[in-house]
């Protein structure tokens, strides 16, 4: 599986730690930056990290910022992109199973690594369950193309 990361200065720490993981348990990890604590802005990383789960370059994308808050509304812009924001490992499989998330987002500021590396665990082992969910995935869906009628409008 090839998982696309990415963080700001706020998150570096977290990702590198997530891609050490990842690497160890066998993952293809692209590594979108960035890589120090210089200061940059989370947008920019959203932006690589969801174009290659959009494309399909990557199956499944992980993002950190600071609080996880501003990389996954960045990411969330992007059509086709469910970022899901979790700090519990109930979220992580949650937004799986229910919301068919394809990037988690979390925040270096907000958790300790070791529940960060169990809630990247158990989002990547987690499975979409389909049914009734679908229902919402396709709303979801149609929400984005109402908005391109907006935009059209105006
Ligand atoms: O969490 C974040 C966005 O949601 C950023 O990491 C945070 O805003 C960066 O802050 P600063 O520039 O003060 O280091």
């Amino acid at each position: 599986m090839k998982i696309a990361i990415g963080s700001d200065h706020g998150g570096v720490g977290l990702k590198e730690a997530v891609k050490e993981h990842l690497e160890k348990k066998g993952y293809e990890v692209k590594d979108f930056g960035t890589y120090t604590r210089e200061s940059c802005d989370y947008p920019d990383i959203s932006r690589a990290v969801a174009f290659s789960v959009v494309k399909k370059e990557s199956d499944l994308g992980i993002l950190v910022c600071g609080t996880g808050i501003g990389i996954g509304i960045a990411a969330n812009k992007v059509k086709g992109i469910r970022a899901a924001l979790c700090h519990d490992t109930f979220s992580a499989h949650a937004s799986r199973e229910h919301n068919n998330a394809n990037i988690l987002t979390m925040g270096e500021r907000v958790i300790g690594q070791a529940l960060a590396l169990d809630i990247v665990d158990t989002f990547l082992g987690a499975k979409f369950e389909g049914g009734r969910h679908q229902n919402r995935i396709d709303k979801i869906t149609r929400l984005e193309e109402e908005n391109a009628d907006v935009e059209e409008e105006n």
